[in-house]
């Protein structure tokens, strides 16, 4: 068997292929960034094309900066960012207008018509701007002439992992059960898409992929990669969680990346939340049964650090964020509530926008770039009480991964407000782990979850500094800094 596993993991703002040997090390990568398109506030699009042509880049560019040939290669895992909704027409393979990302807010007013009991029952998820089916809803109801195109199946929609399946394979329609579940449009109870859930959004069956499970072999990539199995495929979160090895019920990570996702191993049962978390499926291989995870979304994590960078030029690059932040001893009673598209969990608020709050005349770029990294980890705080209030049990420790957790003063700060100790592992980069060892594993490259457990480990770990008293104080001022962003716009 060939000596190595692929992935190809395709995020918010990048699309990195990575390749690893048996004991989980990292042999190669290559990286590139896309456009993020805003055309109008709210608004956030991809452009699918782009994103293919960075996956064929990056794979052929890892590849060759490792010497390796697809034949080294024994299968690849894919994973990509969650929700964002893709159409294309089904002759050509060309997309029929841009992604919809799921950070877009152009779906409010159809968010807010939804029976959100019926929702949250059927699919786990509190109705939200977030997920897929109002983005798909938004295009096929403003695209002359789409809809009746979908119903006769010459239009196809599928969140990008589907995109990228379908153009590696030459036409395969597929998804796994983890994006599935994201899209509101899947019943959590049948895996399988819903007919009332379609009705309601005015999606047409004909459109959509087969779900297929987390780890199994779909295909073979003819495209850049021939003959290498696909073998694994998972949302970024939930490959992050597994490439964490939260195979046990009670274990958790936190991914910090665009957005920032905590998700907590619940097993084989779906947990309900009472405290504004989301019940989705964490991973399934073939026919097992599945398991689940409870999960904490923050819509703004790196995204604070890039508007920070990028529209107000404070710094050059995200890094500067830690120098210029460790300038200053405190924010100085300074708080910036990145609300940039409402609040997620745990407070699903699509009315609320950011605001950056206690200005006076002596505070500077280091203070608000300061209050940035600590709402990074206030707002992790925020979902950790959320799932140890779901749970009953308080966890003792933060497993972290993603691009933020390269900022050392950022991960402090969160063992400080979390008042427990954060870890993050040698190979940060999760997500890319994940999905290499779901497809390891679905092709027997790997045997056991024990022998990737193995593989795991600490890089390095943050303490708790902060008094007690010092903790709830910024607690309380930062609740209160939540409370002046909420009512800030109409979403009916
Ligand atoms: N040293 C750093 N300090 C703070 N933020 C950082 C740092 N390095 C990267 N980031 C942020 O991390 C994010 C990218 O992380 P990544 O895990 O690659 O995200 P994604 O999977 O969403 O594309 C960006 O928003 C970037 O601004
Ligand atoms: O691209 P990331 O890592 O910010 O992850 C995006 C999530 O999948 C959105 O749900």
């Amino acid at each position: 068997m060939a000596q190595y596993i692929g992935a190809l993991d395709q995020g918010t703002t990048s699309t990195r292929f990575m390749i690893f040997d048996r004991a989980g090390h990292e042999i190669g990568r290559h990286q590139l960034e896309h456009r993020q398109i805003q055309p109008r506030s709210g608004w956030v699009e991809h452009d699918p094309s782009e994103i293919w042509e960075n996956t064929l880049k990056t794979i052929a560019v890892a590849l060759a900066d490792t010497g390796l040939a697809p034949a080294d290669l024994a299968a690849i895992g894919i994973t990509n960012q969650r929700e964002t909704a893709v159409l294309w027409d089904r002759l050509t393979g060309e997309p029929v207008a841009p992604a919809i990302v799921w950070q877009d807010t152009r779906t409010d007013y159809l968010v807010a018509r939804l029976d959100a009991a019926l929702i949250q029952d059927r699919t786990g998820l509190p109705p939200a701007t977030y997920f897929s089916a109002t983005k798909v809803q938004w295009l096929l109801e403003n695209t002359p002439g789409l809809l009746a195109r979908a119903e006769k199946g010459e239009v196809l929609f599928g969140t990008v992992d589907s995109w990228l399946i379908w153009n590696l394979t030459g036409g395969k329609h597929l998804t796994d059960v983890t994006n599935a579940s994201r899209t509101m449009l899947m019943s959590l109870s049948t895996l399988d898409w819903d007919d009332e859930l379609l009705a309601i959004f005015g999606i047409p069956r004909a459109m959509l992929p087969e779900i297929k499970s987390s780890g199994e072999i779909y295909g073979t990539a003819d495209a850049a990669l021939p003959g290498v199995p696909i073998a694994a495929t998972l949302g970024d979160q939930q490959a992050a969680l597994f490439g964490q090895t939260c195979f046990e019920p009670g274990e958790a990570k936190c991914t910090y990346g665009t957005g920032g996702f905590l998700l907590m191993n619940t097993g084989t049962t779906p947990v309900r939340s009472s405290h504004g978390l989301i019940t989705t499926v964490a991973y399934r291989f073939g026919e097992a049964a599945p398991v689940f995870a409870l999960e904490g979304s923050i819509a703004a994590c790196g995204s604070a650090i890039q508007w920070l960078r990028d529209q107000v030029g404070m710094f050059e690059t995200s890094a500067d964020s830690e120098t210029l932040a460790a300038s200053v001893d405190d924010s100085d009673g300074v708080c910036f509530v990145p609300a940039f598209s409402g609040l997620y969990a745990p407070y699903w608020r699509p009315d609320a926008r950011g605001a950056i709050v206690g200005l006076s005349r002596f505070h500077t770029a280091a203070h608000i770039t300061r209050a940035a990294l600590e709402a990074i980890s206030y707002q992790t705080r925020d979902v950790v009480e959320a799932m140890a209030q779901d749970t009953g049990t308080a966890l003792d420790a933060l497993q972290v991964d993603g691009g933020v957790t390269a900022n050392a003063l950022c991960m402090q700060l969160q063992s400080d407000i979390l008042g427990v100790p954060v870890s993050r592992p040698v190979v940060a980069e999760t997500t890319a782990l994940g999905a290499a060892y779901a497809a390891g594993l679905a092709i027997g490259f790997w045997k056991s979850l024990d022998e990737l457990r193995a593989n795991r480990h600490e890089d390095r770990r943050w303490q708790p500094s902060w008094s007690a008293e010092r903790r709830a104080g910024g607690i309380t001022r930062w609740h209160a800094a939540i409370d002046r962003t909420l009512d800030w716009v109409s979403v009916s």
